[in-house]
């Protein structure tokens, strides 16, 4: 059996029970060797150092993570997860529930934002159902864990077994469509999710509700303040106050090892139960892509608030994860904000972008290509027979 360590290490434990009871892979670390020798083919290519900015260190960066001091980026795949919530009866959505529905058959006949932008990027699309309200629509992959999750302004979103069905679910995805991926990026689809989101960023680091509310969708003014009460709710309703999944000493799992079929507000959470009382199918999921693909040392290419979220739970499930992630846009919702500096990830552009999908996460591709692309192909001064000092 495998537990983990606060410090994020895993390790075996003999008779215990695991505190996270969560089937996946171990992370590795980055790969020192392979971003030294990135790190010194730099000066050697022509032009004058630091001359391509943060290019640079992402072609470094991408080297570490891959193993490759030389890597490409080639095949590339967003995964657009879908779910439905229960927090919609609270009304914190400007649009209804049906069309998490019609966007998912939107993204599977190609109409929609991200399969533009994916098409023009060249990045493959995989859509998964994670658990829409309703019948399954034919077509998507499907990991359905439920026909949407409770309201968790009311109680838990759902079980704890419903939670690791669904980050295991993710982890399943990374290893076998996702498995030739060189990088993946995180999109979602989902009514009333950038609710789910704040309540996650509120939930695993410092930040108030009313600081990680946003507009989601375009509601007004009266609208956000419902939003904002309903994320207290969902906070208080499951026994999360600010940080307190991330306190290990709030964990106390040894002691009280969580039940396997419900997460019950009255214990104190991990991480596992934190996402579980005010997470979502899709999220969940995305954060076991994360975890998955980190494992098999390929990249992953986090979008706006709701993947973001998804970020924050894998680095709660195990912190060796934060390396392989790598950032897009700045988002509008200011809990992405707070995620991106939780996870010290730099945002490269902003676009006021507000859409998901996946689709900031695509915009950043050809990004991270060119950072690969410069670095394996560009000559050397060696090459054309100049000296490269200044
Ligand atoms: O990615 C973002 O930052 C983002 C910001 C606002 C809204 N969204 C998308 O809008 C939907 C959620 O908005 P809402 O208002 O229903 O919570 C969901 O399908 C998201 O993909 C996404
Ligand atoms: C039309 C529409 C498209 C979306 N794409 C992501 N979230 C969305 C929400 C709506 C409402």
């Amino acid at each position: 059996m495998v537990g983990h360590h606060p410090d994020g290490v895993t390790h075996a434990v003999d008779d215990e029970p695991s505190p996270h009871d969560l089937d996946r892979p171990e992370i590795p670390s980055i790969d020192g060797t392979a971003e030294r020798a990135a790190l010194e083919r730099q000066p050697t290519l022509t032009k004058p150092p630091g001359s391509l900015g943060r290019l640079e260190d992402l072609a470094v960066a991408l080297a570490g993570v891959t193993g490759d001091p030389q890597p490409t980026l080639d095949d590339a795949t967003v995964v657009v997860a879908a779910g439905d919530h229960g927090v919609v009866d609270r009304g914190v959505s400007a649009y209804p529930q049906a069309a998490t529905r019609a966007m998912l058959e939107n993204f599977l006949n190609g109409g929609a934002a991200v399969n533009a932008i994916a098409d023009a990027v060249g990045v493959e699309t995989l859509v998964v159902d994670a658990g829409i309200a309703g019948d399954p629509v034919p077509g998507a992959l499907s990991v359905r864990i439920d026909a949407g999750t409770n309201d968790a302004s009311r109680g838990p979103a759902m079980s704890r077994a419903d939670a690791i069905e669904a980050i295991e679910a993710g982890v399943r995805i990374a290893g076998s469509e996702l498995a030739d991926a060189d990088v993946v990026a995180l999109g979602e689809m989902g009514i009333g999710n950038t609710t789910i989101a704040a309540a996650i960023t509120a939930a695993l680091t410092d930040a108030a509700p009313a600081e990680a509310t946003g507009y989601g969708t375009g509601i007004d003014d009266e609208a956000l303040e419902r939003k904002v009460a309903v994320v207290e709710d969902a906070l208080a309703t499951n026994g999360l106050a600010a940080s307190t999944a991330n306190d290990p000493g709030a964990t106390a799992v040894e002691d009280s090892p969580s039940p396997s079929d419900a997460s019950d507000p009255t214990d104190a959470p991990d991480p596992i139960d934190a996402f579980a009382r005010v997470g979502g199918f899709e999220v969940g999921v995305l954060a076991g892509v994360a975890l998955g693909c980190a494992a098999d040392r390929t990249p992953v290419v986090v979008d706006g608030v709701i993947s973001g979220a998804a970020a924050l739970v894998a680095n709660a499930l195990d912190p060796a994860v934060r390396p392989f992630l790598l950032p897009s846009h700045a988002g509008a919702e200011p809990a992405h904000a707070i995620q991106l500096a939780a996870l010290g990830l730099d945002p490269l552009f902003a676009y006021d972008l507000r859409l998901g999908e996946g689709t900031g996460a695509c915009l950043a591709l050809p990004i991270y290509r060119s950072a690969c692309a410069t670095h394996r192909e560009m000559a050397t001064f060696d090459d054309i027979g100049l000296d490269g000092d200044p």
